[in-house]
């Protein structure tokens, strides 16, 4: 491995505490990372590295439980470190950093800020004279908040970095069960050969959360669910349930594929979006065994109403041979019943049915992504039984990804994402095209709801969501999954 630099933008925000510190340790601890890695911490705080890495390891432990550091792992784990207080949109602010770089070694700038600091940090760096050598970029979703502002993002980073250089972060794609769909679909005949509007009659993936919004309201009600999760993590789990089988594993290939999927979304517009869209909100109630508030009732909250939605679920179409006349529905919200992300593939019934009249049960492939990380396959067979010859059931094969072993580790996705940007592997970072075709769907969908006023239909938290949801899938005669 080439040595590295590594400068992390936000260093004392939520994304940098609970994800990115925590899988930096967890990849030195395995023995993964360069030894002479360098880290650049950068925040505002005018503190000593002594006090930034108190602090950090006390968020450490209150997060990673069993996982977190004794001390001699700590000690080991802060001599990778250097302090940078710095307030990133003052030029005058990046000599230290300057000074700080190695241009014999590879810098991989990670921009952990708010989305509105991306452009001037790529310009301040540049006219600082800090990307020099072979520098790299990371950047975390959301990139821009529109069509428009995602490519004024864009033009800016290509000014100054490299495609080839350039790593969006959709951290779904760092989940392991993630990639296990490329997997699944690609390397098992039996699963491949039954991938199309012959077999499956629709698919159905949920994201649902237990949390609320965590503090963020400023952020979130300017964003809402639909562009918070919907044009980038459900996307992302669309594409690679949708995509042809990519020519190789190179990003430009797995890219190419993504795109068409997105390309062919059937786009939603005001007359169809009653039948299309479901926005909710959550009022208060209970999460988990504990009563929550109310969306309008969070810190932070300064309205009296809003119409931002914390839920929502889609009918979607993909217009190609592959999916003619197959619905996808999707849904994704906060202070849900259950945190569960999942992908259900619904097979069609038999074209003739030789058991008899409420005889068939139709397959599922159930894929659970996250929690109880695994498949299950809804198969049917034949129950024993000498009164009733022909009674059958429905049964599951089930396969763990733990293999029953409940203490195993599944890496968190920061990890493998860090690994490939310092590996210099972009296949499973977000390439431009299908950010931006991926809003130009969604903002046709937001303009059409907004057209239509669609409101965000009130929802317990604790619940599955508005009423309306079920309507949304139970009008086609089908289900929610859970
Ligand atoms: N948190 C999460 O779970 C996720 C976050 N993201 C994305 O990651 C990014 C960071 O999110 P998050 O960590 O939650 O945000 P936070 O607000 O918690 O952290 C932002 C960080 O940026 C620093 N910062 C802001 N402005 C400046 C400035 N002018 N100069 C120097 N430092 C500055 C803040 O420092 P200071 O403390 O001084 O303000 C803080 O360290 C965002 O783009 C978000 O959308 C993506 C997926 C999940
Ligand atoms: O990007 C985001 O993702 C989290 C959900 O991530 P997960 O890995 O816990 O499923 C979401 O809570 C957050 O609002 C969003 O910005």
């Amino acid at each position: 491995m080439q040595p590295v630099d590594l400068v992390i933008f936000g260093a004392s925000g939520d994304l940098s505490a609970r994800k990115l510190f925590p899988a930096l340790f967890q990849l030195l601890k395995a023995g993964l990372l360069p030894e002479d890695l360098r880290i650049a911490a950068i925040a505002r705080d005018e503190v000593s590295k002594e006090a930034f890495l108190e602090v950090l390891r006390e968020r450490f432990t209150s997060r990673m439980g069993e996982y977190a550091p004794d001390d001699d792992e700590w000690q080991r784990y802060s001599e990778h470190f250097a302090y940078i207080a710095a307030d990133f949109s003052v030029i005058d602010q990046y000599s230290a950093l300057k000074d700080w770089l190695d241009d014999a070694r590879i810098s991989l700038f990670y921009l952990a800020t708010p989305p509105s600091l991306f452009a001037p940090i790529c310009s301040n760096l540049d006219e600082a004279n800090c990307l020099t050598g072979d520098c790299r970029i990371v950047l975390e979703k959301p990139i821009g908040e529109s069509l428009e502002t995602s490519r004024h993002v864009n033009n800016t980073l290509a000014k100054h970095f490299d495609e080839s250089s350039i790593y969006r972060i959709d951290h779904y794609l760092g989940k392991e069960t993630v990639q296990n769909l490329l997997v699944l679909r690609f390397a098992n005949r039996f699963i491949n050969s039954q991938w199309d509007h012959s077999c499956i009659d629709h698919v159905q993936i949920t994201v649902a959360e237990t949390v609320g919004i965590e503090g963020r309201w400023s952020y979130y009600d300017n964003v809402g669910q639909m562009r918070d999760m919907v044009q980038n993590h459900l996307m992302q789990l669309l594409c690679l349930v949708a995509m042809e089988p990519p020519n190789s594993l190179d990003a430009e290939s797995i890219r190419d594929e993504k795109v068409k999927i997105v390309k062919a979304l059937r786009t939603i517009d005001a007359s169809t979006v009653d039948e299309h869209l479901v926005r909710g909100q959550y009022s208060r109630g209970w999460s988990v065994g504990n009563a929550v508030p109310g969306y309008l009732e969070e810190p932070g909250c300064k309205a009296s109403t809003s119409n931002t939605e914390t839920f929502v679920a889609i009918k979607a179409h993909i217009d190609n041979w592959r999916w003619a006349g197959v619905p996808f529905y999707l849904r994704t919200g906060k202070r849900m019943a259950e945190k569960v992300t999942e992908i259900i593939i619904h097979y069609k019934e038999l074209p003739h049915n030789i058991f008899g009249r409420g005889r068939n049960f139709p397959n599922a492939l159930i894929i659970r992504l996250q929690p109880d990380e695994g498949i299950e396959m809804a198969m049917v067979s034949k129950r024993q039984s000498l009164k009733d010859k022909l009674a059958l059931q429905t049964h599951t094969l089930n396969f763990d990804f733990r293999d029953g072993d409940e203490s195993e580790r599944i890496p968190d996705a920061y990890e493998r994402l860090f690994l490939d940007a310092i590996n210099g592997d972009q296949s499973l970072f977000v390439g431009r095209e299908e950010i931006e075709e991926s809003w130009r769907w969604v903002d046709g969908l937001i303009k059409a709801s907004e057209a239509q006023s669609v409101d965000a239909k009130s929802y317990h938290a604790g619940s599955w969501g508005p009423a309306k949801a079920e309507i949304l899938i139970e009008k086609d005669g089908r289900s929610w999954h859970v």
